[in-house]
């Protein structure tokens, strides 16, 4: 069989492939994409044409699933088939070889072992309470902030402290000290969410050399590398120079990674950890304002539930059951990651009765499911209400609700995330 980009070519002939709209010469799909974001299109296109359907974007081969159906076979009945990640061209020179990460890594071994650590050591729930002394801090931090801000100026950018706010619970938990350049790790972070999201040529033409050739993306992705690199670098060195030596308890993330010597998963975990949480909060903060009456309600059972409570803590939020609710609901109307992380088809099978063929890059379009009328009543309004009366949830069971994913490639982070996102709502709200 020849093979191109890992897709066996003569294979595809009898293979009974999953619908397609009409595709151009050369460029494929690619029209069908322009103008919007890709979800929007692409959930668009799977109204004409399915639950599955194959997309060719310029050369490259990609499956998108649209349906819980769809997606539970993904990530659920042949999860093992698609446990790897799509690894592009330019995404190639993001990564060292065997240092991709944990994010990015392929299925195997060197994976197993991290995601292991992730699960039992850095992200499990005992490990994310010891840290509630830091998000605590660090949330009081903010409304000072809030509050100074509020007084010098009509107009408070929220987004920009939430996002400040996020990066500095995470990496204080992670590396157990602020970043003495936050705003520089807030930029390059910025920079490289963009450079990961984007499409390029080498990207679209796998086996083309000229692509290669005329595209600046490999360049810049080598360059954000090095810089992410001399980044982590520095935090090492830092950690290493202030380490208080001999207290076991004192053990933060960093000490794990360094212990299995990982430093890509310090940029990993990292930057997952301050992007998803901060696109949240800014999510839900847009919504609040858009919607009075949630607005209201939440600052209702707030100030109900805490009243008389100077401090809040931790131990408050079980409390605040509509809070919950307005986050649920925020990461359906508003999933940080619309189309999950790409997954890679590591052996040809069946998904909805059609082939997908090994090699094919496959997207669960989380975003679309979770706004689908088939699933959910007046899916286009902020009714965080609605879970109020439905057992969904996002742990990984409900395929018409995946914010974090499910199956072996789910997220690690969510209780992570989750108690950094409660707790400044609710601070918030109060005051
Ligand atoms: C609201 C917050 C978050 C959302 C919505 C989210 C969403 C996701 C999604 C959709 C995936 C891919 C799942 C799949 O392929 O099935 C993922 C993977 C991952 N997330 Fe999160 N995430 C969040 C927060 C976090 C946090 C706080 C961390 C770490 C501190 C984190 C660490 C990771 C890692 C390491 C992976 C890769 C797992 C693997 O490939 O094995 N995430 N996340």
């Amino acid at each position: 069989a020849s093979r191109r980009r890992g897709v066996v070519v003569d294979d595809l002939a009898r293979a009974r492939l999953p619908p397609s709209p009409r595709a151009l010469p050369v460029i494929g799909h690619l029209h069908h994409l322009a103008g919007a974001l890709p979800h929007r299109a692409m959930r668009d296109l799977a109204r004409r044409h399915g639950p599955l359907m194959l997309l060719r974007l310029g050369a490259l081969p990609v499956v998108v699933a649209s349906s819980a159906d769809a997606a539970r076979e993904v990530m659920k009945t042949r999860d093992l088939h698609f446990a790897t990640r799509s690894m592009t061209q330019t995404l190639r020179h993001a990564f060292l070889e065997g240092a991709e990460g944990i994010i990015f890594a392929p299925y195997g071994d060197a994976w197993r072992q991290v995601r292991r650590i992730c699960t039992l050591e850095l992200l499990s729930a005992r490990r994310v309470q010891s840290f509630r002394n830091v998000r605590e801090e660090e949330a009081g931090r903010l409304l000072r902030g809030v509050a100074s801000a509020a007084t010098l100026a009509k107009v408070v950018n929220l987004s920009e402290m939430v996002a400040a706010y996020a990066a500095d619970s995470a990496v204080r938990a992670i590396i157990g000290n602020r970043l003495k350049d936050r705003d520089a790790f807030l930029a390059l972070l910025e920079r490289s969410v963009k450079l990961f999201a984007r499409m390029s040529l080498p990207d679209l033409y796998p086996s083309s050399r000229l692509a290669m050739f005329l595209s600046r993306m490999p360049g810049r992705m080598k360059r954000q590398r090095e810089e992410l690199v001399g980044f982590m670098d520095a935090i090492v060195r830092d950690h290493e120079e202030n380490k208080v030596t001999g207290d076991a308890n004192k053990e933060d993330l960093l000490d794990v990674l360094l212990r299995i010597q990982r430093e890509g998963d310090l940029q990993d975990v990292l930057g997952t950890g301050s992007e998803t949480a901060a696109t949240t909060l800014q999510w839900i903060m847009a919504e609040l304002m858009r919607n009075p009456r949630v607005m209201q309600k939440a600052q209702d059972e707030v100030r109900h539930v805490l009243a008389g409570q100077h401090k809040v803590t931790e131990d408050d939020l079980g409390k605040l059951q509509y809070i919950h609710l307005v986050i649920k609901e925020a990461l359906r109307f508003h999933p940080p990651a619309p189309l999950l992380f790409p997954r890679e088809c590591r052996s040809t099978c069946q998904v909805l009765g059609f082939d997908v063929p090994k090699g094919t890059m496959v997207l669960v379009n989380a975003w679309a499911i979770s706004r689908d009328p088939e699933y959910w009543d007046m899916p286009e309004e902020f009714l965080p209400a609605w879970f109020d009366n439905s057992t969904i949830d996002f742990k990984g069971t409900d395929f018409e609700y995946t914010p974090f994913g499910a199956g072996r490639r789910m997220c690690p982070g969510m209780a992570f995330a989750l108690v950094n996102v409660e707790l400044v709502l609710a601070l918030v709200l109060k005051r």
